[in-house]
This record gives structure tokens, C-alpha cells and sequence, in this order.
């Protein structure tokens, strides 16, 4: 990625025996958001924490605008990590953390500070320590939009908050994106609610890169098909299969595209066709046992018993 503001070139992460980060290389573009999404283990937060400089990887090259971000001041001031678990001194208040990352951070906005901690009716007085969990989640999302860091990090930003809270949340960050694009880098689990945020998606699985795309590609890029069991085998045999269930002699298969398709055909043949969200498609992706054959290759060597028996070309 030529524009990338964050790169990772083969790296591999290891923790002991465990490899969270196997040979990953991927980069996150100057302007845009991305999802970084993958199951629980997938390698998520290591991947971000070696782009915040928090880690050194076992192997390979981690860059961040131009320079290895470990123990750089000049890179990590203008990376703002916002963690799952953050946590602060006991004697912090909810002002006192936020006048912390002022000072951390040269492009802080104290106006945005202040309007997000009306708008998530934070108390300013209060020690960190006596908030609600979703409360302190929010005090994080207020330190990440309002550090205006130009690559900022966002894991699983918030665990607790209500989904009035989740709302403002996504409201806030994509107009301030709008205000002020930069690099936006957000691990969830919520795909469904964040999915009309993405303009890029990574997602990971069991520390390798399975996806790395154009969100709106990817939306267009997948189908669930329902109709004539050998119908719906004949189209997957062309595609790529992700699942299918059998009904009698129906099935319903979620479809990656190979290629574009007519939808007039697919209607010529019998078969109903309806957009696949992105959550679907990283949960099919995503449940794919290990070392699955491409869709062509199952369906070729499909076992009788399957509703694919007697696909035609
Ligand atoms: N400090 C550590 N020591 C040993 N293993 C670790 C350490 N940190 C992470 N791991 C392991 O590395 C793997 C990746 O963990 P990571 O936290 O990066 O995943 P994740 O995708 O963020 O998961 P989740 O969605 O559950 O937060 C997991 O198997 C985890 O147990």
C-alpha cells in the first residue's frame, strides 16, 4: 500500500511457544478507516500493539509513519492507542486523565474533549476508579477522537457502553473524520454495527491476514444463494463456496464472486439471490475449517451424500 501511514512486513509475533503474528504483512492507509476484525485470539491487539510501539516483533518490519515506532517520541506522540482494558492512576480523575493525554499529544483538540464529555455526560470530577465500566470506556473514546493522533488505534473500544453510547460513538468519529481524516484503525467484534464506518477491512485469522480489502468490495463480493440444489452447486462450483445448508433437495450457500454475475441469469436459473453482509462473510471466512479447499475444489470433490450430488457446469 503506497500510502500506507502503518505497515507490517512479515512479521511474526511469537509469545513463548504461542505465534499470535505468522508472516503478517499489511498496511493501513494515510486517510481511512479500517476494521481489524477476527476471532477472539485472532492476533488483533498484538498486531496493534506492535504498531503502537508497545512490543518488538520476533521477526519482520513494523514502520509507522516512516520510522519503527518502538521507543520513538517523535512517532509515538502521534499514535494514540485506545485500549480495551486501559487503565489509569487510582488517583486519576476523569479530568485529570484527559489534561494527562493533552499533554501527550500535539494535536489534542480540548474543544472536542469537552463536547464528548457532554455528549457522554462524563463526570469530569469523579476518580476514574468509581466510573461504570461503560463509562470508562467512554472516557477512552473521548482521549482517542480527541488526541486527533494522526494514526489511532481503537481495540474493542467499548466494552460496556450502552448502544445509545456505541451510537454517539460512531456519530462522533465519522464526523470528526470527515473534520480531520487520518488513520483510524478499529478492532471489534460488533461487525455489523461498524460495517457502514469501513473503508478497508483486515481481517485476521489465527495470526495469518485472510481478507485484506476494499470494504465496499468485499460487501459486493459475496452472495447468499437459496434454490435447486444443483443450481446453487453448479453456481458455487464456478465461485468460491463459503457454507451451505441443505433443504431437501434445496440449499442456500453463501458465495464468494469470482467474477461479476448476471442477476438475470441467476433469477433465469431458479435461484434467489440476496446480499451478504460483511459480518456474514467474515463469519463464513472465518469458520472455515483450516486448510479448506477453494469452493471449485470441495465441490469437486464433494461426497455423494451432499446436496451438491449431479452439479452440472
Ligand atoms: N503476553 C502474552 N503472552 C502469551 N500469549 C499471549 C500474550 N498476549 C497475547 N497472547 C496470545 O496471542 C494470541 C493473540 O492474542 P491477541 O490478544 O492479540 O488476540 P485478539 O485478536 O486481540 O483477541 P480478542 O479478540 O480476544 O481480544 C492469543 O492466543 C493470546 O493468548
Amino acid at each position: 500500500m503506497s500510502d500506507a501511514a502503518a505497515t507490517l512486513t512479515d512479521v511474526t509475533m511469537r509469545y513463548r511457544e504461542h505465534t499470535a503474528l505468522d508472516g503478517v504483512t499489511t498496511g493501513f492507509a494515510t486517510d481511512g478507516i479500517t476494521g481489524l476484525l477476527g476471532r477472539n485470539g485472532a492476533g488483533k491487539t498484538t498486531l496493534m500493539q506492535l504498531l503502537a510501539g508497545h512490543r518488538v516483533p520476533t521477526s519482520g518490519r513494523v514502520r509507522v509513519l516512516g520510522a519503527d515506532p518502538y521507543e520513538d517520541d517523535a512517532v509515538l506522540q502521534q499514535v494514540c492507542f485506545v485500549k480495551e482494558s486501559q487503565r489509569y492512576p487510582d488517583h486519576f480523575r476523569v479530568r485529570d486523565a484527559l489534561s494527562a493525554a493533552a499533554t501527550l499529544f500535539p494535536t489534542w483538540d480540548e474543544d472536542l474533549a469537552r463536547a464528548l464529555v457532554a455528549d457522554f455526560d462524563l463526570p469530569a470530577r469523579r476518580p476514574v476508579v468509581k466510573l461504570s465500566r461503560g463509562m470508562v470506556s467512554a472516557v477512552g473514546i473521548t482521549i482517542g477522537l480527541a488526541s486527533r493522533a494522526p494514526v489511532t488505534f481503537f481495540d474493542e473500544p467499548y466494552l460496556g457502553l450502552d448502544a445509545v453510547a456505541r451510537q454517539l460513538f460512531y456519530d462522533r468519529l465519522i464526523a470528526d473524520y470527515a473534520e480531520q481524516p487520518r488513520t483510524i484503525v478499529l478492532s471489534t467484534h460488533l461487525i455489523e454495527e461498524i460495517s457502514g464506518l469501513l473503508e478497508h477491512v483486515v481481517l485476521l485469522d489465527a495470526g495469518r491476514v485472510l481478507l485484506d480489502d476494499d470494504a465496499e468490495r468485499l460487501r459486493a463480493s459475496a452472495l447468499t444463494v437459496t434454490g435447486p440444489a444443483e443450481r446453487v452447486a453448479a453456481l458455487a462450483q464456478e465461485h468460491e463456496l463459503l457454507t451451505t445448508d441443505a433443504l431437501g433437495g434445496s440449499a442456500r450457500a453463501v458465495v464468494r464472486l469470482c467474477r461479476p454475475v448476471d442477476p438475470g441469469d441467476l433469477a433465469a436459473a431458479g435461484l434467489t439471490v440476496e446480499p451478504t453482509s460483511l459480518q456474514q462473510l467474515v463469519v463464513a471466512l472465518s469458520t472455515r475449517p483450516a486448510g479448506t479447499p477453494s469452493a471449485a475444489a470441495a465441490a469437486r470433490t464433494a461426497r455423494p451424500s451432499t446436496p451438491f450430488e449431479g452439479a452440472t457446469r
